[in-house]
């Protein structure tokens, strides 16, 4: 059996009374792109601070290619062969992109650090002081990847670049998956989700509460159909098996989500003089909707408790 490149049991940290994360459990294979999808305070820089020994968990462990978080030494051995970008990253600020690389080189090499920077290209001379946020994420990049490692997880690595670089940054994801580079990344962001990803876990309030294949997911939530009709519609006629969601819109338009084949539909709409007829995917955002729709609301964050047993783990 191959061993997972990120397997995640039981993992739970909380912080005092907060709670960081509660029992997750996760497996990621080798190769594959995940996305850690949740809004702000779910818990996902969380649990990449506990996959990367930055954290203690209150309980249950992880391991990334095999090696227990827990195991120091074992895990010393295989940190080259990881790579990270933390959600917020942090270089010394007075010395050069050029400098700092070199000494992350020194840790962990860095075979790949002149074709990272053709990519992702940093005013490499300069103090890092004077680096935009963008270029402070483009140095995040490059110096996670210049060691050419097996597995690199990310925290919200594309916050900060603008629209050209994020797309060749998914490029750059896609092409390292094809070299059997395993990565798991969070996101708050739908759409990079789908762009990105192979599979996604979704985790609310410290919880998981789904992991999908992105096909299965758009797959089973179907597609949204719009019709426009001079004649007054019946939302009712359209409430066929494969049926989603059906209800007018202000307009008096019908707005339909449907799953499936179209036969019920094709049927109904003989009853029906047709203005304008769209059919589109549905969007990533109402798919996962629901998923963010807590009746508990908010990160769980709650203002009474203790939040001083915080404790990290320098220098993991
Ligand atoms: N050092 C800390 N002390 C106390 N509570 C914390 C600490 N760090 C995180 N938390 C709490 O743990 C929960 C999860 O936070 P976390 O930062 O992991 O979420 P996140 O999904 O990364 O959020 P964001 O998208 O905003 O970065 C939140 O309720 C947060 O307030």
């Amino acid at each position: 059996m191959t061993v997972p490149a990120i397997d995640i049991d039981g993992l739970t940290k909380f912080y005092g009374d907060v709670r960081g994360i509660e029992d997750l459990d996760l497996s990621v294979p080798e190769g594959e792109l995940f996305g850690f999808l949740g809004p702000n305070g779910a818990g996902k820089s969380t649990t990449i601070r506990l996959l990367l020994g930055f954290l203690k968990p209150t309980e249950g462990t992880a391991s990334i290619l095999g090696v227990p978080i827990d195991d120091r030494d074992a895990f010393l051995e295989v940190r080259d062969q990881i790579g990270h970008i933390p959600g917020d990253p942090q270089f010394y600020d007075d010395v050069t992109g050029r400098k700092t690389l070199d000494y992350l080189a020194s840790l962990g090499g860095d075979e790949r650090r002149d074709e990272l920077l053709e990519r992702f290209p940093v005013p490499i001379d300069r103090a890092v002081r004077g680096y935009s946020r963008g270029n402070r994420q483009k140095l995040a990049i490059v110096q996670a990847f210049m060691h050419d490692p097996k597995v690199v997880v990310m925290d919200e690595p594309t916050s900060g670049l603008d629209p050209l670089v994020q797309q060749e940054f998914y490029d750059f994801l896609h092409e390292e998956r094809e070299r059997g580079v395993t990565v798991f990344f969070s996101t708050h962001i739908l759409s990079e989700v789908r762009q990105v990803c192979d599979q996604v876990g979704i985790i609310r309030n410290g919880r998981l509460v789904a992991v999908e294949q992105i096909d299965d997911l758009l797959e089973r939530s179907g597609k949204v159909v719009t019709l426009q009709s001079p004649d007054t519609i019946d939302p009712a006629d359209f409430d066929f098996a494969e049926t989603i969601d059906a209800r007018l819109e202000p307009d008096g338009s019908l707005r339909l989500v449907i799953s499936g084949n179209y036969d019920g539909l094709v049927d109904v709409l003989e009853g029906y003089r047709i203005d304008d007829l769209e059919v589109r995917e549905t969007a990533i955002e109402d798919v996962f909707m629901h998923f963010y729709d807590a009746e508990d609301g908010g990160d769980g964050y709650d203002d009474d408790a203790v939040t001083e047993d915080t404790e990290e783990v320098a220098d993991a």
